[in-house]
């Protein structure tokens, strides 16, 4: 990603004030009209390196004041040139993007109200700490002792004590960079924060702990966030919303519960957390309950869905998507398990914390995974088991044909 020098530049205004007041008033310049949108992004298009290919297909989306949203997506899907065109980076080939409602198109990076910070904290690597966090005052004529006040004060929200002040950034260790960096990108109280997966590259506690902040930070200093990640219990636990990219395109958009639970298709339903997505041909369907021959021989039940390509009809190639810990998994044979139970056979089971992860073969060819809490009975390797579940927990979504 292009060097983050945004959200720096002057705008003829000469700030020379005290720390509490000068991040007041910034933050009082930088708030959205009410009802205004932060951002908007109204259908904008991207073409790719490659010829024929786009980058991003076309994207609308609105972000309020106070928003956390995400652009959840694998690797390719048009997050960072969504990010890069928001930014000034890129020029879109087609449609609109506002900051508080002016439209961008000319303006260069240094000149828009944001804040960045991508995936890698991009320091400066010849300032110390101190004067990285302080340089988008700096870059808008805030005295020495005024812009160092509220970098010193935005520094130790972030969670980087004075002592560390006049270090050299590579001195610190990844997530005190990447604290530094938010810190930088916040300081002068920004109208949008735009976050390239900065946590991608963190793991553990210190992950836990950054994401914790970030939740807790962007309330007390009311920003509005746009976000990108691929990582969907991240992005879940972070985010107001999420539109789920793939491909270029927006997939679904909605809450981070709301996509889990209810995906409008397989690629959704895969993006925003572990699923298994077993391929069949819809038997018949009644009051919005899809009787399924799946591929693997079984018949299966699950509820309707109607998404891009139309509700599951009777003859129509299909996928029945159910989440893991919807799979009760039991030591028992189907007949003792229940109505609904299938026999299945252990092929691996892992410990994983708060879960057990099981992958399963059924039918002829079929496998599924389950989680399932410790400390269940659960079946050994070359036991009897049974597979079975609530039908509401399963989604049958019709195939594109
Ligand atoms: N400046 C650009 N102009 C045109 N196409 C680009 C540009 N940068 C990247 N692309 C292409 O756009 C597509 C999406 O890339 P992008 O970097 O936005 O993916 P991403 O979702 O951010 O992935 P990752 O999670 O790996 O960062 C890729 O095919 C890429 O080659």
């Amino acid at each position: 990603m292009a060097q983050q020098l945004v959200g720096f530049g002057t705008e003829g205004t000469v700030f020379g004030r005290g720390a509490d007041q000068g991040a007041a008033q910034e933050a009082a310049r930088s708030a959205a009209a009410p009802g205004q949108a932060v951002l908007v992004l109204d259908g904008v298009r991207k073409a790719g390196h490659a010829e024929g290919t786009q980058a991003l297909a076309w994207l609308e989306l609105q972000l309020q004041q106070g928003e956390f949203l995400t652009l959840l997506g694998p690797a390719g899907a048009g997050k960072s040139v969504a990010i890069e065109l928001v930014a000034g980076f890129l020029q879109p080939d087609a449609g609109r993007i506002l900051i508080k409602g002016e439209r961008q198109a000319r303006l260069p990076p240094w000149r828009r109200d944001i804040g960045l910070v991508s995936d890698s904290p991009d320091l400066f690597p010849e300032m110390d700490v101190l004067s990285n966090a302080a340089f988008p005052l700096e870059a808008r004529g805030v005295d020495r002792a005024g812009r160092e006040e509220r970098a010193a004060a935005m520094l130790e929200r972030w969670g980087v004590p004075p002592s560390l002040a006049r270090l050299r950034p590579t001195a610190l260790s990844p997530a005190r960079q990447l604290r530094v960096a938010l810190a930088r990108a916040t300081v002068h109280g920004p109208a949008l924060l735009l976050l390239d997966d900065p946590l991608r590259g963190l793991d553990g506690e210190e992950r836990e702990a950054l994401a914790a902040d970030l939740s807790q930070l962007r309330r007390a200093l009311g920003l509005t966030v746009l976000h990108a990640a691929r990582d969907p219990a991240l992005a879940s636990v972070l985010s107001d919303r999420m539109v789920v990219l793939e491909g270029g395109r927006a997939r679904q958009a909605g809450t981070p519960q709301g996509l889990y639970e209810n995906p409008a298709d397989p690629v959704v339903a895969a993006l925003t957390g572990p699923c298994n997505r077993l391929p069949g041909r819809v038997l018949s369907v009644e009051d919005g309950v899809c009787l399924v021959r799946l591929d693997c021989g079984l018949e299966a039940t699950g509820l309707s869905v109607t998404g891009p390509e139309g509700s599951p009809l009777p003859g129509a190639n299909c996928t029945l998507v159910i989440r893991p810990e919807h799979v009760a998994v039991a030591p028992l044979p189907p007949e003792a398990m229940g109505e609904d139970a299938v026999a299945a056979r252990l092929v691996e089971s892992r410990f994983a914390g708060g879960q057990v992860r099981l992958r399963l073969a059924v039918g002829e060819g079929g496998e599924l995974v389950a989680h399932r809490p410790p400390g269940l009975p659960l079946p050994e390797p070359g036991e009897v088991a049974s597979i079975a579940w609530n039908l509401s927990a399963a989604q049958v979504h019709r195939d594109a044909s």
